[in-house]
């Protein structure tokens, strides 16, 4: 056949229902793209990710009861709260240990013993570091007998197997400073010299529900309360969430509030909750004389006791998660919506094309002739091909 070209002809079918299809196509791709696309869609605005920072701080007061003396000690923030990146941890309940350098039977399982033979000295274990001695504990086996295990030094007692655990009161009323700011790259300022840019640190003071939560507000937007996570502790996030229309200004712009908080472990795994060890600060005397345990008197800077308050926390850690999107009119943003919706229109004739051609019985084959034409263009003019 040789080489040919393909144009363009255009057809007029005076054809009411064919002119009906069309145009009714036509209005449903426009109403997709002016409506879907650019108004529900906000195909106007562009849109720039939300890039945030959260700094934290925690205060409150809360009190614990020893429960072998019936004394009430005062607990703050301070003895209570750890903080990392974008989160903390707060004790709702403690376990504490008194602990001195010294040799004394180690508290794991995997370090039980019937004689010296299953301890190696020098090997390390569980709880310290194996002297070789087998020797007698205060626990008792299911038929009551004494339970032995291999004696380690190290820090003396070794902790309880099981948590002797004591829930602070008050933990729930301690509030949260959250000073959050949010910027959106990409979106300039009203003076134009840089990014659009969000905190809710305006006003004079701390204010709550704005800046300012208690530890019970941020549990219960997550259905949790204080008194169900105390005991075991609980590991959440906080989804700190905008979506900003910059074209009313900055100052409407706000997270949606309250917070979501959300478990981010689930429980029963091999690790449910949450808890902490740190060492405290606090002066805490020396630990009591007890069966098996040789306190050392000599520290590394000469004679005397090297002494610890082992503490193990349980509570909620939360950490926070600032996400979103500003959005702002732009007029390269609308004419790419438009664009790319006007190209839709080609579907309209497309269906057409495909009715007249397949679904109109006898008169598919003259419309098809009206719609392809083919000439041959020869030195003495040109000729149309019959179809
Ligand atoms: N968890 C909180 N609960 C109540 N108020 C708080 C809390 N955290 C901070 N504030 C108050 O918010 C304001 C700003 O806190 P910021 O830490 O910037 O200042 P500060 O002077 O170092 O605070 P402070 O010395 O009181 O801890 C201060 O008035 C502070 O007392």
């Amino acid at each position: 056949m040789g080489l040919s070209y393909t144009t363009q002809k255009s057809v007029v079918i005076r054809s009411w229902r064919l002119g009906a299809l069309y145009y009714g196509l036509v209005a449903v791709v426009l109403a997709y793209v002016g409506f879907f696309l650019v108004y529900v869609e906000r195909g106007y605005q562009r849109t720039s990710r939300a890039v945030g920072n959260i700094g934290l701080k925690v205060k409150g007061q809360a009190t614990l009861r020893d429960a072998t003396t019936g004394a009430t000690l005062v607990y703050d923030a301070n003895d209570l709260v750890m903080y990392e990146p974008s989160g903390f941890f707060i004790a709702t309940a403690l376990a504490t240990t008194l602990q001195a350098r010294g040799r004394c039977p180690g508290m794991d399982e995997d370090e039980t013993c019937e004689d010296a033979s299953a301890c190696v000295v020098g090997t390390f274990s569980p709880s310290g570091r194996m002297t070789g001695q087998c020797v007698a504990t205060a626990l008792k086996d299911e038929d009551g007998k004494v339970v032995k295990r291999c004696e380690v030094e190290g820090w003396c007692p070794g902790e309880p197997e099981k948590d002797e655990v004591t829930v602070l009161e008050n933990v729930g009323n301690f509030t949260v400073f959250t000073r959050i700011s949010v910027e959106f790259p990409g979106i300039p300022d009203e003076d134009g010299e840089g990014n659009m840019l969000w905190t809710n640190l305006n006003g004079t003071k701390p204010t709550l529900g704005w800046n300012l939560w208690t530890i019970n507000d941020l549990l219960e937007s997550g259905g949790m309360s204080v008194k169900e996570v105390a005991r075991k502790g609980w590991d959440g996030r906080v989804d700190v969430e905008f979506d900003c229309n910059l074209d009313r200004g900055i100052d409407a712009c706000a997270p949606k509030t309250p917070y979501t908080l959300k478990q981010v472990m689930h429980p029963n795994t091999l690790s449910e909750g949450f808890n902490i060890r740190w060492i405290s600060g606090q002066n805490v005397g020396e630990p009591s004389a007890q069966a098996g345990v040789v306190y050392s008197n000599e520290t590394a800077n000469g004679p005397g006791k090297d002494v610890r308050l082992l503490v193990k926390g349980y509570g909620p850690r939360i950490r926070f998660e600032v996400t979103g999107v500003g959005r702002k009119f732009d007029w390269l943003t609308l004419s790419t919506t438009v664009g790319a919706g006007v190209a839709f229109l080609g579907i309209a004739s497309l269906v057409v094309n495909a009715v007249m051609m397949y679904c109109s019985g006898p008169k598919s084959k003259q419309y098809e002739s009206w719609l392809f034409a083919e000439f041959h263009d020869t030195p003495y003019g040109s000729t149309e091909e019959a179809t």
